[in-house]
């Protein structure tokens, strides 16, 4: 079967841990200018909330002034005039500061909200360019957690952390100059309470941020198996699993639980130290404050004034300790999202410049020309090696060299393919890495077994050759894992060949951009892909042009416009994920609308082997017949009147075609051929 579904959970796939591994770890400088590049389109909105924050930070720091001066000539001076002189000044200080503070939040959280935004939409743009191959080795709950979890710190940062910090900072450098220039000397006191309190801080703070990270890690997992038990709901429920998956589950949240309330002890130890340490300094320095009063050395006003700077600065420090805290989280979070950046596709272009395209007059007779291609899966050949060949494969790995000596056999062409080797290697976990050798060679590979031996075996596709004429149609059949599907991946372009080379219409696939190869093929997979949308959307899928008419005109001939039309909203009914709402051979008939709405010269189509009831059957056999119309076609067959009304078949066997021809005369001339007609095809 066509893997169109590549993002399963499979409990072998690498986790971001090992991805992460992989990966050049970023140095804090090369962070803070990947997050502060995206600032860079916004220079108009970041000059006005660093204008409203300076201004709104100025007008708190007055308003000790303004307290100054009730204190001094209102109280002291018991002059009512004075009083209200003050009122008036310190309401006038409020509101601008107030005006002020609303700029700055408005359009600090909007500038983190931005950042947000744009980091999803370039990560999602990049996710979707890479190879298959990349989403076969990293768990899909990663992913999705540095798609959701990751960017929503870095808003929150952004936004309110950024903001608050700087704040903070103009607040204490402020509140410090204005405390030395009211009292030299209760500033040197506080100074030594400074210290004391940071002390706290960063001890606990450490714990705390530990904690955080390890519940975070227990978090993901949580999500990791909702995602996997919600999808996968109906063998859960098929096998009464409810109860053990709750059970499992309780286990997992419990986890969480239990990390939680380390941290929340530490947290709570901070908040509480922190009081105690700030509550007493600020009682001490105000005790020798009211002494330094009455000894006439400073006003009433001005200690009060010294004492509201004292707890602005003392607010701002723990302010900025809380927000050094929260960058280092984002700093962790900008971190992971880098790298989903950094991760390359696994097929690479060729240079622009020798790029070429396929003029729709220049279609040669050949539609298709495969010749002598050979391919493994990437990272299917490291379990093969020896382990001198290990050893070596380490050590060229320790120095940089990216080549392994499974590798070193292949011509320079392949480099792309030799770095995705690479890559999954790197990623790959362990019982992947074996599971895949194990599949590849079908039970042959014993342990203690000569690896050398074993290599030829590793190949799923080996020294395979075929034409395909336009307009014709081949059919592929052979046992399951003969290579059938993974034929179409490469004639795709998810892969590249190892050896050999695939021409469409006469031009070789690695000398035409990758958008240009994928234009020519319409494929159709055995399990029919239904999007989350309407029937339209789902049918206008493959092609953005496609007008409600053509749309219309697909489902018609694809014999699937009467119970379209039977929905409850026709054509925009929404099908639900997965096409939940829809039978087998009703999400076959969109699917099979969705490649004629393609309109692609060559077709791809992996025949259904689920069986349909008699009458979806024959819907399905006319609709397919209607879409290979004038088309060329390959088609993986399970069918006898597919092979029968094939102009070729190719008996495919352990990656290597044993027989081709037409029906009847395979059927007289190969064994394997007859065998496979008899035990497997359907009528
Ligand atoms: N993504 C992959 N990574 C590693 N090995 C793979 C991958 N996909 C398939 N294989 C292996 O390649 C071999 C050929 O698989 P393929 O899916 O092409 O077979 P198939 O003939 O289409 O089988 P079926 O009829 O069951 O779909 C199998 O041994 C399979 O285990």
């Amino acid at each position: 079967m066509l893997g169109i579904n590549h993002i399963s959970t499979s409990q072998s796939k690498a986790t971001a841990a090992q991805l992460n591994a992989a990966a050049p770890r970023q140095t804090s400088s090369s962070i803070i200018k990947w997050l502060f590049g995206h600032l860079r389109p916004y220079k108009k909105q970041v000059a006005i909330a660093l204008t409203a924050l300076i201004l709104s930070s100025l007008a708190w720091l007055l308003l000790g002034q303004g307290i100054k001066y009730v204190v001094d000539q209102g109280f002291i001076a018991s002059n009512k005039d004075a009083l209200e002189q003050a009122l008036f000044i310190v309401i006038g200080v409020v509101v601008f500061g107030s005006i002020a503070t609303y700029f700055r939040f408005y359009w600090m959280v909007w500038l983190g909200e931005r950042v947000c935004a744009d980091i999803r939409k370039s990560l999602f743009s990049h996710l979707v360019t890479l190879t298959p191959s990349f989403f076969e080795n990293t768990r899909t709950g990663e992913i999705i957690s540095r798609f959701t979890s990751d960017t929503t710190l870095l808003q929150s940062v952004v936004g309110t952390g950024v903001s608050m910090a700087l704040r903070s900072i103009v607040m204490f450098v402020g509140a410090l100059v204005l405390m030395s220039i009211t009292s030299f000397t209760l500033t040197i006191l506080v100074f030594i309470a400074v210290p004391l309190m940071l002390i706290p801080i960063r001890v606990l703070g450490n714990k705390v941020r530990i904690h955080s990270k390890l519940s975070q890690d227990k978090v993901a997992q949580v999500g990791g198996m909702i995602d996997e038990s919600l999808h996968e709901i109906h063998t859960l429920q098929a096998y009464n699993h409810e109860h053990a998956s709750s059970t499992l589950f309780a286990g997992k949240v419990e986890g969480v639980m239990h990390q939680a309330r380390k941290r929340i002890h530490f947290r709570a130890l901070l908040i509480a130290i922190v009081m105690v340490i700030s509550m007493t300094a600020i009682f001490i320095v105000a005790y020798m404050g009211a002494l330094m009063v009455i000894d006439e050395k400073i006003s009433a006003g001005e200690l009060t004034a010294f004492v509201f700077y004292a707890v602005l600065a003392g607010g701002a420090i723990a302010t900025i300790s809380e927000v050094i805290g929260e960058l280092q989280k984002a700093a962790g979070a900008s971190e992971r999202i880098i790298e989903l950046m950094q991760e390359m596709p696994a097929i690479t272009e060729v240079s622009r410049a020798v790029l070429s395209e396929i003029n729709p007059q220049d279609r040669s007779e050949v539609a298709l020309s495969i010749s002598n291609i050979d391919f493994t899966y990437p990272g299917a050949s490291i379990e093969l090696l020896t382990p001198k060949e290990e050893k070596q494969s380490r050590f060229s790995k320790m120095r940089g060299k990216k080549n392994t000596p499974s590798q070193s056999h292949q011509t320079p062409s392949s480099s792309a393919s030799q770095n995705s080797q690479v890559q999954s290697t790197n990623t790959l976990s362990s019982s992947k890495t074996a599971a895949l050798a194990k599949s590849n060679n079908k039970g042959e590979f014993e342990e203690g077994t000569n690896a050398n031996a074993q290599k030829p075996n590793s190949k799923v596709i080996n020294n395979v050759s075929f034409d395909v004429a336009s307009g014709k149609r081949v059919a592929i059949v052979g046992h399951s894992g003969a290579g059938k599907s993974t034929l179409f991946e490469l004639l795709l372009r998810f892969y590249d060949v190892d050896n050999g080379e695939i021409q469409l219409f006469g031009q070789p696939i690695k000398q035409l951009p990758l958008h240009e190869v994928r234009k020519h093929f319409a494929l159709v997979p055995q399990d029919a892909v239904i999007f989350a949308g309407s029937v339209s959307e789902n049918i206008g899928f493959s092609n953005p042009n496609a007008s409600e008419d053509d749309i219309k005109e697909a489902a018609k001939m694809a014999f699937a416009d009467e119970f379209i039309e039977q929905l409850p909203q026709g054509y925009h009914s929404e099908l639900g994920e997965r096409g939940v709402k829809l039978s087998g051979g009703q999400k076959q008939r969109i699917a099979i609308a969705r490649a004629i709405v393609a309109n692609r010269p060559i077709l791809l189509l992996d025949e259904a082997t689920s069986a349909l009831d008699a009458s979806s059957e024959q819907f399905v056999k006319k609709a397919l017949e209607q879409l290979m119309q004038q088309k060329t076609t390959i088609i993986i067959a399970h069918r006898l009147s597919t092979v029968v009304n094939a102009d070729e078949i190719l008996v495919l066997d352990k990656g290597n075609i044993i027989a081709r021809g037409k029906h009847h005369e395979l059927y007289e001339a190969s064994e394997v051929y007859k065998e496979f007609v008899d035990l497997q095809l359907v009528e």
